[in-house]
């Protein structure tokens, strides 16, 4: 189920590889057209949902086993849906979300092993299953990502950055395979190199959305 009136986006990718910061980016330049756009995030991007977030990224690395963050996620998702997604697409404005749904298919379905169906029911329950009308994968090599991350992060890694090579290489494997799987529907994901200047970036991004404006 896309979006009726505004336009949905999300951004997708591991850890650093440029998101935030072409979110808004990319919000500035939609806003430079006329457009109202709304930047958000996940997990957050509504008071509950924010709420919710605190709970997943703070504590200790077994804090939550994955079933239950997974349910978390998905919480905190429908909330996000509910109070400023759907809102924001109903007076026409487009949404650009930092992280959606492919977050939960490529870490708790994918690297966490859930499997993408259970993920998919979780979605339906929560959020009446809404997709993006665009999903653009950021793409880079992980080292490259990793060495950002780490450079911003001061080395201080959170409960997900921890994580290690091996599960952050799953999920690079599964957002991949999800951005080549013609069931997502080639309509809604591209991939768009994330290396080189941030404004040549956002240049791509631009062209990835330009079929929507
Ligand atoms: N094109 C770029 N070239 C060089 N550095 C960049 C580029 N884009 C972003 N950065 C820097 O890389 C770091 C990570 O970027 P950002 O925080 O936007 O990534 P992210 O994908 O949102 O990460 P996370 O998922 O961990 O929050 C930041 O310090 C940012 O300034
Ligand atoms: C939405 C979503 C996120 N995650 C993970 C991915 C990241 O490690 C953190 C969020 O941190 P960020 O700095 O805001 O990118 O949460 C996840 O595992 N599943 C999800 O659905």
């Amino acid at each position: 189920m896309s979006s009726t009136r505004g336009r949905f986006i999300s951004l997708e990718g591991g850890e650093g590889v440029g998101k935030s910061t072409q979110v808004a980016r990319l919000a500035a330049a939609l806003r430079a057209r006329g457009l109202e756009v709304v930047e958000t995030r996940e997990p957050g991007g509504s008071p509950g949902a924010e709420a919710i977030r605190t709970l997943l990224m703070e504590g200790t690395a077994g804090r939550w086993t994955p079933e239950t963050e997974a349910l978390l996620f998905a919480a905190a998702r429908a909330d996000h849906v509910a109070r400023t997604i759907r809102p924001a697409l109903e007076r026409g404005a487009w949404v650009v979300s930092d992280r959606f749904l492919d977050s939960s298919l490529a870490y708790q379905g994918g690297a966490d092993g859930l499997g993408a169906e259970a993920i998919r029911t979780l979605h339906a329950i929560g959020s009446g299953g809404l997709l993006p009308d665009r999903t653009i994968l950021l793409a880079m090599p992980l080292h490259e990502a990793s060495n950002r991350e780490w450079v911003r992060d001061a080395g201080e890694l959170d409960r997900f950055g921890a994580r290690g090579a091996d599960y952050h290489a799953r999920v690079a494997q599964t957002f991949a395979a999800l951005a080549g799987d013609p069931a997502n529907g080639p309509a809604r994901y591209r991939t768009v190199g994330a290396l080189g200047d941030v404004a040549v970036v956002t240049d791509r991004l631009i062209d990835a959305v330009a079929d929507l404006l």
